[in-house]
């Protein structure tokens, strides 16, 4: 199994990249959507986020206000920090069961689009790492299109992350998303033909796959043995 890390900056064409490979039946793990599901009303995330930054975040319905708690956390990268350390093991175990769930189908390659994939130290399980990049004024000019929040707010959320250059630096495969949506379907189909090839076994441990595969073969080991011994017990 191959599971490909992606990531880039906020508005970058992180989910235009994984539109195409889900048109290409390659399942996509998207980390806002666990990041989303742990900060639902009553989850663990949610507890010790209300916890930490009070009532005040709270929508009347009880969920997390989201715009206003992104407003306190990207303009204090102390209190985003401390928001972060609070959610990073549910994000994680989110991603984790995803990813199990999709190998135990079967799933040959799986991504991983995940915005903190540095920052996380994710990087360290997926091979190869695509970083989407997109040159800084296109990016601000694309986040104030699709979220018309404000260009305080887009450069704060923007001067959050690690620099898109930096990420550039770190990645096996670069998408320049600068140009158009025609531009970036052509050199996803270099990036698709490169991705399908199989990892070598260097590649594969190097990238702590293999410790991935460890570890998902021993828990879904453990999860059957329990519904046996669950099966077992009813009998009796
Ligand atoms: C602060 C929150 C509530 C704001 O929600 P909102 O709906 O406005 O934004 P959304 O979740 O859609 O995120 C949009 C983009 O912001 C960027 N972003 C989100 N969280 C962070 C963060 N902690 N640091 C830097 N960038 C971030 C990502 O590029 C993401 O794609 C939300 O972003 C959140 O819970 N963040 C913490 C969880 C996290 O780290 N998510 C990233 C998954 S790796
Ligand atoms: N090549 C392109 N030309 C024009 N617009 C684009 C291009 N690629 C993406 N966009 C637009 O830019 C915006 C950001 O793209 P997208 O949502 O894919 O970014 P993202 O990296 O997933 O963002 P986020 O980190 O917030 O989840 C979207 O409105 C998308 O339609």
């Amino acid at each position: 199994m191959r599971i490909v890390g992606l990531t880039g900056g906020i508005a970058s064409g992180k989910s235009t990249v994984s539109n195409l490979f889900k048109s290409h039946d390659v399942p996509v793990v998207d980390a806002d959507l666990v990041a989303r599901e742990v900060l639902r009303k009553g989850s663990g995330g949610w507890k010790k986020v209300v916890a930490a930054f009070g009532e005040e975040i709270l929508l009347e319905n009880g969920e997390v206000n989201r715009p206003r708690l992104g407003q306190i956390v990207f303009s204090d990268p102390d209190k985003r920090q401390f928001l972060n350390r609070l959610l990073a093991p549910y994000i994680s175990r989110g991603i984790f069961w995803e990813v199990l769930k999709l190998w135990v189908k079967g799933y040959k390659v799986i991504v991983l689009d995940v915005p903190l994939l540095f920052e996380a130290k994710m990087d360290r399980f997926t091979k190869p790492i695509i970083v989407v990049w997109v040159d800084p004024e296109t990016q601000i000019q694309r986040l104030l299109a699709r979220d018309k929040s404000g260009e305080e707010d887009a450069r704060n959320r923007v001067n959050a992350q690690m620099p898109l250059d930096v990420k550039r630096g770190k990645a096996d495969i670069v998408i320049d998303n600068t140009g158009s949506f025609d531009d970036l379907s052509q050199q996803f189909k270099n990036v698709f033909g490169e991705v399908s090839k199989a990892l070598t076994w260097t590649e594969f441990w190097r990238s702590r796959q293999g410790v991935f595969t460890i570890l998902a073969s021993v828990t879904s080991g453990v999860v059957l043995l329990i519904k046996a011994f669950n099966n077992h017990t009813n009998i009796l």
